[in-house]
């Protein structure tokens, strides 16, 4: 089969093309003619051509001009919110749009993703990745040889109507088709378990970080903003996309590595090697021109998912108030609220597929020159040969130009990977910005657990020394709630809060369990021996027991049962013991099943179970009767709770000894009063 390489090199590159250049000169007016008359014969077809050609660029100067108009009225808009908080995220929308790139930052963020994803050499991770590599090779090592090999004995078949080459073809084919099929359903089996182990190991590092000790949960629930804008989507679909398209982009890159390196070695025994290096010079010179002229996908990725998270949030919002909406017959501004978020959502992809369209021009261009000037390199030497067999010439000309348009491919792909690579950058940038970020709320924390230090020795009681607190608005401007507050609370004295709403009753609490940082001042407090008790007591997905029990989670272990029932008989809601399941009753929402006052049953039951030493009731029986109420706050005091109320209603005052009123005139003034 082979040829000398001396023979088919003895044409040197500049007088191959010369001669090319040549023969196109003499023959381009009958190759236009050909075509031409080619068209004429097939009526139908030209027809068929023009309409179809025609009614898509109808369709697409539409579509372009619906969203020309749709972006300008959005520009328009955000620019009448200027000043407003939209304007600002619109601006530093625009910021990070600029960042997104496969720069060097793009490649540190890959790699500290990388490494929370494939933490050790010899983990899970770590062996997937190695299978996956010696799968690609076999599959690389079948393609190329069978490219070979088969299109060799099957041009010879039929160029000698030689049977014994029509069946080493059929048994080459055979067995390479098993292999093949084989190899390419691992691969494909590879790829989906590498991008489950990778989404498994970032998730659960976001969720260790999100949801640490720390509280950042919280912090990121109070800051939305920037890094910490729709978290959920973050940890949820952009950690999903980011890992699907790391698994593919690690098959995809060795891939045409691979692929490349074996076919030019294959296709040099037959054309040398400057022909190749010229044709692939030429190529990447070309794509990194076309490359320049493609936009920024990861930009792209990143205000599309960013909108993907807001719609997703609208819905979340709807479905959590979905008893309020419907009591105020809101469903019509909620169907509204809903569309416009879509329509933002949509116009914003719909004019990046626009982009993207421009992206696969340029692709599309590289491949076909690719396929151009990968031909021509490999024709003339075979064009020019006059020293072979017809069946040998075919049969080589073949074989040589199936492997040259292999390693055309795999080098375009190669190059295109840069493709992938954006749109991957804008997700990386995504995640990294959210762990970075929660990573930073540490400070607050830090801040915030400066103010709230556990007791130690002192851990009977909370002692609040030249406290003072902010609140803390977003844009950086913080209003004075409370100046200099010298406070202890020791056991058995119960401390009524009051003052008008918004005076900061609730804020002195959440500076308490160190939720927010103290302006200045220190707090001291037994954290474990704290317990809050809302308006709105939480309730958790699971058992009735799990109500009680929380933050313990026990599902079906029947061990607290019994101290559980009891509880749940000193606040009257022993009816929602059923008698066939009794505590192991579950519902899926229950703030759906159960009353306001209910609830706030529920927390005292809570209040009761776990006996702490110190309890905040923040309008804990706002919706309990006065009766109920007395008897509720009586168990209180005899298991030895001693609490911080913020309460309305007079009649409480008995059961506390001092009242801490804050005027919340924005002085920060607070008087406190023997009752
Ligand atoms: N996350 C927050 N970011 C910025 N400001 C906040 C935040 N939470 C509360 N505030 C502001 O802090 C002020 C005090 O709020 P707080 O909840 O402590 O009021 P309160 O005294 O408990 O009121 P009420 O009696 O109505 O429950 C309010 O003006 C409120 O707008």
């Amino acid at each position: 089969m082979a040829i000398s390489r001396s023979d088919s090199t003895s044409l040197g590159l500049i007088s191959g093309l010369s001669l090319a250049a040549h023969a196109i000169k003499s023959n381009a007016l009958d190759g236009a003619g050909s075509q031409w008359r080619a068209l004429k014969q097939d009526k139908l077809f030209c027809i068929f051509l023009a309409g179809s050609t025609a009614s898509f660029a109808g369709l697409a100067a539409r579509e372009y001009l619906q969203l020309r108009a749709q972006r300008a009225e959005e520009r328009r808009l955000a620019l009448l919110r200027q000043g407003t908080a939209a304007a600002h995220d619109s601006k530093t929308a625009g910021k990070k749009k600029k960042r997104v790139d496969t720069g060097k930052d793009f490649w540190k963020q890959l790699v500290f993703l990388l490494r929370i994803a494939v933490p050790s050499a010899s983990g899970r991770g770590a062996q997937l990745l190695a299978a996956q590599f010696f799968l690609l090779v076999m599959r690389t090592l079948i393609s190329v040889k069978t490219a070979k090999l088969s299109v060799y004995y099957l041009t010879t078949a039929m160029s000698k109507g030689s049977w014994t080459h029509w069946t080493r073809w059929l048994s080459n084919f055979a067995a390479w088709t098993v292999m093949g099929t084989t190899v390419n359903t691992g691969l494909k089996y590879f790829e989906s378990l590498i991008a489950l182990e990778v989404r498994d190991k970032v998730t659960k590092h976001a969720h260790a970080k999100y949801l640490g000790n720390s509280n950042k949960f919280y912090r990121a629930a109070l800051m939305q903003r920037g890094a910490l804008d729709n978290v959920d989507q973050r940890i949820v679909a952009d950690i999903e996309a980011w890992s699907a398209n790391v698994a593919q982009l690690y098959g995809h890159s060795f891939k045409p590595i691979l692929e490349f390196s074996m076919s030019l070695y294959e296709a040099s025994k037959e054309l040398g090697y400057a022909r190749p290096v010229a044709l692939f010079a030429t190529q990447t010179l070309f794509t990194i021109f076309m490359r320049t002229a493609v936009p920024s996908l990861g930009a792209m990725v990143v205000k599309e998912q960013a909108l993907e998270g807001s719609f997703r949030h609208a819905h979340s919002r709807l479905v959590g108030h979905a008893e309020e909406v419907a009591f105020l017959q809101g469903a019509p501004t909620e169907r509204k609220i809903l569309d416009e978020n879509l329509k933002t959502l949509t116009g914003a992809k719909g004019w990046h597929n626009l982009m993207r369209a421009r992206n696969s021009i340029a692709e599309q261009f590289a491949k076909f020159q690719g396929i151009f000037i990968g031909g021509v390199f490999v024709h003339i030497p075979f064009l020019v040969r006059n020293n072979l067999g017809e069946a040998e010439r075919i049969a080589s000309f073949r074989s040589t130009e199936e492997l040259m348009l292999k390693c055309g491919s795999n080098f375009v792909e190669l190059i295109l990977l840069g493709k992938s690579l954006n749109e991957l950058s804008g997700y990386t940038q995504r995640i990294h910005e959210l762990l970075t970020a929660l990573e930073d709320c540490s400070g607050e924390r830090e801040r915030a657990g400066a103010g709230a230090q556990e007791g130690g020795s002192r851990a009977q009681q909370i002692v609040f020394t030249g406290l003072c607190v902010d609140t803390p608005e977003p844009d950086g401007t913080s209003r004075t709630l409370l100046k200099d507050l010298d406070l202890q609370m020791v056991a058995g004295k119960n401390v009524l809060v009051t003052g008008p709403n918004g005076c900061g009753k609730t804020s002195l609490f959440r500076v308490l369990a160190g939720l927010w940082p103290p302006a200045a001042g220190t707090v001291l407090c037994p954290q474990s021996e704290l317990m809050w008790l809302p308006q709105r007591p939480y309730l958790v997905m699971g058992t009735l027991r799990d109500q009680v029990a929380y933050p313990m989670l026990l599902g079906y272990s029947k061990l607290h049962d019994r101290a559980i029932l009891e509880c749940l008989e000193m606040v009257g809601l022993t009816k929602l013991v059923e008698a066939d399941v009794g505590l192991d009753l579950t519902q899926m929402e229950w703030n759906d099943v159960l009353s306001g006052g209910e609830r706030q049953r529920i927390g005292f039951a809570r209040l009761y179970f776990h006996k702490p030493l110190f309890a905040v009731l923040d309008e804990a029986t706002s919706a309990i009767n006065p009766d109920e109420e007395h008897r509720l706050y009586e168990k209180v005091q005899s298991l030895g709770t001693t609490v911080f109320s913020i309460a309305h209603r007079l009649e409480l005052r008995k059961f506390h000894q001092w009242e801490l009123r804050i005027e919340g005139d924005g002085s920060g003034k607070w008087e406190l009063e023997p009752l």
